[in-house]
């Protein structure tokens, strides 16, 4: 990894990887957007993922989800990922439970299903439909449908962007808990520096489609790199004084 790697000692994880990723390739046509990238991810490990605006993140997280296909390198996951895009993508015609349980092939998809609603805190909801939702309460749902595929990675996209600040927090700190139960590897892709300081154990930086810089933070605790240097890494320079 052409790496720029903070000079803090690396979080110890050891359930193994949740996904290996090397050497990847991935180009529309004759558009490179992916080369030579580079990244492990450890389960219960979570990793942010910043750069400018189409700099390839949502091209590397979909070729993670195995959504597109790859044109070199190799992307090794032992399951499946689940991924939360920023929009819900809850099919209107199901209740909650249905939406959460769709795919799984168990006979008690309903009360699987129940689990991961309580655990988002929409468990008195479960025959609801998702036209009555909040759009932070469809992310929950969302979350839900993801966890309960018990994933060892689960991915990102930016999907506390579309919501006011208040419930963007009181997401962060649901997310936060549910990683820390479930141990899944994330994976956040974020335009919000700030949401990558406050959850990550290691922020990546992605340019010429590829890992450009990566800080590693103590595990369980904030990033202990300043917003103004994340900022600089970001090619934006910030001149507020409490940055
Ligand atoms: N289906 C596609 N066909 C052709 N080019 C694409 C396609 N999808 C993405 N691209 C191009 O690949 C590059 C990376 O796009 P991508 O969406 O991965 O960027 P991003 O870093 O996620 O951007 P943003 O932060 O704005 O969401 C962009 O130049 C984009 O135009």
């Amino acid at each position: 990894m052409n790496a720029h790697v903070a000079a803090l000692p690396a979080a110890s994880f050891e359930a193994g990887p949740a996904v290996v990723v090397s050497n990847l390739l991935r180009s529309y046509g004759s558009r490179v957007v992916i080369e030579k990238l580079n990244l492990r991810i450890e389960r219960g490990e979570f990793v942010a993922l910043l750069g400018e605006s189409g700099c390839g993140k949502t091209t590397l997280l979909r070729a993670l989800a195995s959504l597109d296909a790859i044109q070199g390198g190799r992307i090794v996951a032992p399951r499946r990922p689940a991924v939360v895009f920023q929009e819900h993508r809850l099919l209107p015609w199901d209740n909650l439970w249905r939406n959460v349980s769709l795919g799984l092939q168990v006979p008690d998809a309903r009360e699987r299903a129940a689990e991961a609603l309580t655990e988002v805190g929409l468990g008195d909801r479960l025959d609801d439909w998702p036209r009555n939702l909040s759009g932070g309460q469809s992310q929950r749902v969302a979350l839900a449908r993801a966890l309960v595929q018990q994933p060892e990675l689960l991915l990102l996209d930016e999907p506390f962007a579309a919501l006011d600040a208040l419930t963007r927090i009181r997401m962060h700190e649901l997310v936060r808990e549910l990683v820390a139960n479930h141990q899944p590897g994330v994976l956040l892709v974020t335009h919000d520096v700030d949401e990558a300081i406050a959850l990550a154990d290691r922020i990546l930086v992605m340019r010429n489609g590829a890992i450009a810089f990566e800080h590693r933070a103590v595990r369980g605790g904030s990033a202990t790199i300043s917003r103004a240097d994340l900022l600089r890494e970001l090619g934006v320079v910030s001149h507020s004084p409490t940055s």
